[in-house]
């Protein structure tokens, strides 16, 4: 759904992202992440065509950002970092506001504001002014803006900050919806464990370059990143892990493992009852969460 290749976007003196090369599936929510300063904010609004990149090309459902930014735009809802609602416009007017800067028909904008309040649970609000709402409401009109349009892409960025833990949960939820329906997500957040809620993918960019990018256990396709730990150490617990055609370690010590398995649940399963059976004292099995997977990342690799 999204193709980047060899994007290269610079800052007055300073590389912002280098040479990047990704693809992004269709129905896929990825999980944008790294540290403060790593491009993603600059990542998304080159694919949003608010930058213009020093070289390499994006395309957008087929459509090249660059060359055709007013289509591009059509099949694409972004909601900013820092994004501001006009104060003294109700919720309705807001989202009317947004559909007919999109280009919706007169015609189709009444039914485009009922259905995006439905969605975003915003229909006892649409008469109450954007400034007296909750700062989670106000996210919720920020996105409904963004979606106002049915776009096939939608970028977000850190659209949980200030969130408190009930209205992150209810973004959750949504974004979960957005993606049954069809719509593919970007998603940049510093709170994993929100991410984790609705991701499918997980892309990690560090100094402007692509760390990883890789499909999650909530992927029907993907490998698991899976740990294990033991209540007393045995230093045979890599040899019989390894020993294991699925499992492809990438951290052990006596005590602990953490290894990607490519097998079913039902494998995943067997396994733990082989490695019982072979004398393991297992305390805990299972598989990382996002927050592991990143810090393994960030400390495995090199920036390709
Ligand atoms: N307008 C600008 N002029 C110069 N440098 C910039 C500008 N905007 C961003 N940068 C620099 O480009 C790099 C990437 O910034 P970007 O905002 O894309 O990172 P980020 O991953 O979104 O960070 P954060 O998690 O803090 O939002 C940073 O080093 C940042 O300081």
């Amino acid at each position: 759904m999204i193709q980047i290749s060899g994007l290269t976007f610079d800052y007055p003196g300073h590389r912002a992202l280098n040479q990047l090369n990704l693809s992004v599936e269709r129905g896929s929510v990825t999980a944008l992440v790294g540290a403060n300063g790593a491009g993603k904010t600059t990542l998304m609004r080159c694919i949003a065509g608010l930058e213009t990149p020093l070289s390499g090309s994006i395309a957008v459902a087929g459509l090249d950002v660059q060359e055709e930014p007013r289509a591009v735009h059509r099949q694409m809802g972004y909601l900013s970092d820092f994004f501001g609602l006009y104060q003294d416009l109700t919720v309705a007017q807001c989202l009317e506001y947004a559909a007919a800067s999109q280009g919706l028909a007169k015609e189709a904008i009444a039914a485009a504001i009922h259905d995006t309040a439905q969605r975003l649970s915003l229909q006892d609000r649409l008469k109450q002014k954007t400034s007296s709402l909750s700062r989670g409401l106000r996210q919720r009109v920020a996105i409904g803006q963004a979606i106002i349009h049915s776009p096939q892409v939608l970028l977000l960025d850190e659209p949980a900050s200030g969130l408190d833990p009930e209205a992150r949960n209810e973004l959750a939820i949504l974004f979960r919806q957005l993606q049954t329906s069809g719509m593919t997500l970007l998603v940049s957040s510093h709170i994993l464990a929100e991410l984790e809620a609705y991701s499918s993918h997980m892309l990690v960019l560090k100094d402007g370059k692509i760390l990883e990018h890789r499909a999650l256990s909530n992927s029907p396709h993907s490998s698991r990143a899976l740990q294990l730990s033991l209540a007393s150490p045995n230093p045979r617990l890599a040899e019989i892990l390894a020993a294991h055609s699925k499992v492809l370690l990438s951290k052990t010590q006596d005590h602990h493992a953490e290894f990607d398995f490519s097998g079913s649940s039902d494998e995943q399963a067997q396994l733990l009852a082989e490695l019982i059976q072979a004398g393991l004292a297992i305390s805990s099995f299972g598989e990382q969460n996002l927050q592991q997977a990143y810090l393994r990342t960030i400390a495995s690799k090199e920036a390709k």
